[in-house]
């Protein structure tokens, strides 16, 4: 999901689907939706098309108010929504980043900004959107190691690489949030804890939309390609799903177009990519029941 491939396929880029099972409960009124709708219209974003609701098969995502149009616009999420590595940079994070040798990568920028104003409560500005993120995932590097065990073998040896690459990432971060001690009255220690990397790693990773941006010196070479899109990612995943979605750099703004007309009322789903199920628990961690792209591994000595 890291690699500049894997996320640029499993962007949703193309596809967009409704399904008429998935009959929706509005969820609209709740208080930390109503929040959030009130910080998106402070920075010019006014949903027209959809809003949240819980659907039986795919539990929190988004519901059509009103059919749409083969080629309408979905969603168009102004840049000011947006939170990036630049959203980083003119935080006051921006110098500590600026001076850290060897520099850090643009995912861990992002986690340390989602750490930190988790810790920050009612003072962050971003608290609407913090609000309405996943409290806890179900990627396997959040699960048990006896659940792990149970995982066919295949994707059992993918989930320990997780799981390990995920405790480097953490561990190599170690002097960098130590170095953040000025910012903080608290131990950093306490702050930057595994459990909150772990959360701040995994929000990353299962919701951030691929948005390529130039290098900066002051990050890794790792490509700077995730961004986290307030309300937008609420949209769920369907392999049948037909948009298209990109930044438009004329409106500065991140847009979803559907490719198929879309009835009202119905759960709007995009496509994350042509992935397997072993790549959605691991990347997502949900699998598809019926997933065209589901496939069976075979051992090299069979
Ligand atoms: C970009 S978020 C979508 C919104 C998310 N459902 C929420 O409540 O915030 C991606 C996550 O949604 C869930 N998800 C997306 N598509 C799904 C599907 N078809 N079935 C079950 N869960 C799905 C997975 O937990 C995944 O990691």
């Amino acid at each position: 999901m890291k690699n500049g491939g894997g996320r640029t396929s499993r962007i949703r880029r193309r596809k967009l689907f409704t399904s008429s099972e998935s009959r929706g409960v509005n969820e609209s009124y709740k208080p930390e939706f109503i929040e959030l709708k009130k910080w998106l219209k402070d920075r010019k974003f006014e949903d027209t098309n959809l809003i949240p609701a819980r659907f039986p098969g795919t539990g929190r995502g988004l519901m059509s108010k009103r059919s749409l149009r083969e080629g309408q616009m979905i969603i168009s999420l102004p840049e000011s929504c947006l939170l990036t590595t630049d959203t980083v940079l003119r935080s006051y994070l921006g110098a500590y980043i600026a001076k850290w040798q060897p520099p850090p990568s643009p995912v861990l920028a992002l986690c340390t900004f989602l750490v930190s104003e988790k810790h920050a409560g009612d003072r962050s500005p971003w608290k609407p959107y913090l609000e309405v993120l996943p409290k806890a995932y179900t990627c396997p590097v959040c699960l048990e190691p006896e659940v792990v065990n149970l995982l066919p073998k295949p994707l059992k040896a993918k989930a320990r690489e997780q799981r390990t690459h995920v405790q480097e990432f953490v561990s190599s971060s170690r002097d960098f949030f130590s170095s953040l001690q000025p910012l903080f009255s608290e131990p950093v220690e306490s702050i930057f804890s595994r459990g909150a990397l772990l959360w701040a790693w995994c929000t990353v990773n299962t919701r951030a939309v691929y948005m390529r941006r130039a290098p900066r010196r002051c990050f890794s070479a790792e490509p700077d390609t995730c961004v986290l899109a307030p309300f937008l990612d609420l949209l769920n995943h369907s392999p049948d799903a037909q948009v298209t979605a990109a930044f438009n750099e004329e409106t500065r703004c991140y847009e979803i177009r559907t490719a198929v007309s879309c009835g009202k009322h119905k759960e709007v789903l995009i496509c994350y990519g042509p992935h397997d199920n072993h790549r959605l628990l691991l990347e997502y961690g949900f699998v598809s029941t019926r997933n065209p792209h589901a496939c069976v591994y075979v051992s090299k000595e069979i």
